[in-house]
């Protein structure tokens, strides 16, 4: 048998989707659970995600010309490099007029020392001296002195000739310059302090300044093999030598808004792509940029790269501080969920989108980044999808899912006791509905199923929609069951239903606030194939979310910041991994789009579970106005036909703080007496225990009459 994935959405990148996939067959609910894997999910070799978010960037032609794009990004980059220097020597254009002055009349003065041997025609005081020294020998020798008196009659004519034409040639050059126009005054005086300032510089004298521009402005190989060296990636050379460099294959060239460069480490240096990939914050402190602009990955064979190959991409600027992209599933009417969903873009603009059928999906991150946000989004594309069926638990039990109402099949709010045990409930009724499935797959012909699992025949002709298992805020539950029994238990059925259940068309999206061993409990995590974390504290937070070593390869959460709401880095594979800036969908949309899920559903009869016994939602449907103090009583008495007031306030609160953080006993009476609510009696009975409290159908007494 073998597994097929749904192809991706036009557009999108990406690849290597139809590949084998990790779906187990089904097997007999009795049958024990096999080991925890030791490969976890998304490092498995048969991933079929496993390149999805690696970028192929090895081009055929000069990588500046491959697009008009490119080609003007390139050209721009180009002048604004030219403009950079003459501005950068522009303003130094009077320093180094005084330096040349001084380098001038050091030329000149060693131009003088030079001629003077000349001038002073040496070249005959050594015949002169020679000629002294026989003579003092032999005195009586006629002919020697006559030679003698020849050779300095010959010196000091020399001296005289020599003299004159220097004293001529200067006379001359004094009188040019006295006369010379001042264009041709400038270009004389150029013409005789260039080589004088040239003979004057010695071997060290720079005339010009160096200057480097910032990396926005120009990045070269030369910058890339410093910020490597320095990182200790590159040998040092011996003496003054540089030491060896990278090959780059492409670039470094504009491309976006950044530099992108393809290189190869040098042979012999014993280091690998992946060192490079960990070096990421000690590269861009090199680099003058912070790590969150350095994008990198390696480059693999199927791409036509090697294990010293890497592909480095450096933003001009954070990337992920621009303002989000509104999310494109808003102005759908319908979303299909065998497409990939749209969910954000990289740095460098990409646009990424998650395939969510036959996935598991774990979020994780420090609180107000952007989790549930990002959560939300892949449900809300199954809202759009009325094959689709919704479990949904909340449990910090806020407003985030509270419309889910309107569509859930069922759906758990809060981390109180009787939310627990509605939870528990949810889980043997999808592992329950999960073993239906397999059994119905199984007895089916291969013709109708032939993989074992979901085709979009059997979603809708044997009434199989996918489901969409959410769990937000996840630690709550950890946290609130106390038995470490129960709670084992709990992780063994989430677990279950994310390895199981993809094939049976179940879809997990599970999300915790903590990244401790506690909340996201490693068992749990190995098994989700697609992971995103939110910024954390440190690396280690980081790898408790996205899987052991991912962030020394680069898959690094901490190196985000707080400002980074909506970011985060998304994981799929032993080297697939980007930063992505997710598409933003506000409360206010989502909600719309519950309401668009509900009428959808009730168009074709998948309108199940609690939404549709929802009363308050079914009145209002209705053209009934529910005040909203029923609506919030009723959902925070979901699971408990009776509750004390105490309770009730605390939750309610808890619920929506600023509404009713200020609530007492004698208000909250008073405002569901308003609403009509008619209490059969002021005391409840719960567990034994009797106190002021309200009964549930007291309360949906008040709500108009559904029919
Ligand atoms: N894609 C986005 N772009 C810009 N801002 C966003 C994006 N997603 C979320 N935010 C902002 O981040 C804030 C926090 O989002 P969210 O409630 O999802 O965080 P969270 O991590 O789930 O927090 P908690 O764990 O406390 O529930 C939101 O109020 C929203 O303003």
């Amino acid at each position: 048998m073998t597994d097929t994935i749904v192809g991706p959405v036009n557009g999108h990148r990406i690849v290597n989707l139809l590949k084998p996939v990790p779906v187990p067959a089904p097997t007999a609910s009795e049958r024990p659970e096999p080991p925890a894997p030791v490969v976890e999910a998304v490092d498995r070799p048969d991933n079929p995600l496993a390149d999805w978010l690696t970028v192929p960037d090895v081009p055929v032609l000069p990588a500046w010309a491959r697009t008009p794009a490119l080609l003007k990004a390139n050209a721009v980059a180009l002048g604004r490099l030219c403009w950079w220097h003459t501005r950068f020597h522009g303003i130094r254009v009077p320093k180094y007029a005084v330096k040349t002055a001084w380098l001038a009349s050091r030329g000149f003065y060693r131009a003088t020392v030079g001629l003077w041997p000349t001038l002073s025609a040496q070249d005959h005081t050594a015949a002169v001296k020679a000629l002294k020294a026989q003579a003092k020998l032999k005195p009586e020798d006629v002919d020697l002195a006559v030679r003698l008196q020849m050779a300095h009659a010959a010196r000091t004519q020399t001296r005289r000739w020599r003299f004159s034409a220097a004293a001529v040639g200067v006379t001359a050059a004094a009188l040019g310059f006295y006369l010379a126009p001042p264009l041709l005054l400038t270009g004389m005086t150029g013409a005789v302090v260039t080589p004088l300032a040239y003979l004057g510089r010695g071997d060290k004298t720079q005339l010009l300044d160096h200057g480097v521009p910032p990396l926005r402005v120009d990045m070269n190989a030369q910058q890339l093999n410093d910020a490597l060296r320095a990182a200790g990636l590159l040998k040092s050379g011996k003496g003054d030598e540089e030491g060896p460099k990278v090959t780059c294959v492409m670039g470094p060239v504009r491309d976006g808004r950044g530099w992108a460069v393809v290189f190869d480490l040098p042979k012999g240096g014993g280091k690998t792509a992946a060192d490079v990939l960990a070096k990421r914050t000690t590269l861009a402190a090199e680099l003058g940029v912070d790590e969150i602009q350095v994008v990198m990955s390696r480059v693999r064979a199927a791409q036509g790269g090697n294990a010293s190959r890497v592909s480095m991409w450096v933003a001009d600027d954070d990337p992920y501080l621009a303002d989000p992209t509104p999310s494109p599933l808003v102005k759908l009417d319908r979303f299909s969920v065998w497409d990939a969903v749209p969910f954000g873009q990289d740095a460098r603009g990409n646009r990424v989108a998650v395939p969510v059928v036959w996935q598991s999906m774990f979020f994780g991150g420090l609180p107000r980044r952007g989790k549930t946000f990002t959560q939300r989004l892949l449900t809300a594309a199954g809202l759009l999808d009325p094959w689709v069926r919704h479990y949904v638990a909340d449990f910090k039990g806020g407003q985030d899912w509270m419309q889910m109402r309107q569509v859930a099949h069922r759906l758990v709010l809060g981390a109180e006791d009787d939310a627990i045990e509605a939870f528990k409930a949810m889980l043997q009724e999808l592992l329950a509905e999960m073993e239906r499935r397999f059994a119905i797959l199984r007895e089916l012909p291969t013709s109708i199923c032939p993989e074992g699992k979901l085709t979009p025949y059997i979603v809708e002709h044997y009434k199989m929609p996918f489901v969409f298992f959410t769990v937000d805020e996840l630690q709550e539950a950890f946290i609130a069951i106390g038995d470490e029994k129960e709670r084992k238990q709990v992780i063994d059925d989430m677990a279950r239903i994310a390895r199981r259940g993809p094939a049976a068309g179940f879809i997990s999206n599970y999300a915790s606030q903590r990244p401790d061993a506690e909340s996201v409990p490693t068992k749990l995590r190995e098994i989700i194939t697609i992971r995103a974390c939110t910024q954390v504290t440190d690396q280690t937070s980081s790898d408790m979310v996205l899987g052991k070593g991912k962030a020394s390869m680069g898959a690094d959460a901490s190196v985000l910041s707080e400002d980074h709401k909506g970011v985060v880095v998304l994981v799929t594979g032993p080297a697939s991994f980007a930063t992505v800036k997710n598409d933003l969908l506000t409360t206010a949309e989502f909600n719309a789009m519950c309401a668009k899920g509900r009428a959808m559903r009730k168009d074709i009869g998948q309108l199940t579970g609690d939404a549709a016994g929802d009363v308050v939602t079914g009145a209002e449907e209705l053209g009934f106005r529910v005040p909203a103090i029923i609506s919030d009583v009723l959902e925070v008495m979901k699971h408990s036909p009776r509750m004390f007031t105490r309770d009730l306030l605390d939750r309610l609160a808890n619920m929506d703080e600023d509404t009713y953080g200020d609530y007492d006993a004698e208000r909250l009476a008073k405002e569901l007496d308003q609403a009509g609510v008619k209490r059969s009696s002021k005391q409840v009975k719960i567990e034994g225990v009797n106190g002021a409290g309200y009964q549930r159908r007291d309360v949906e007494g008040a709500v108009p009459f559904t029919g």
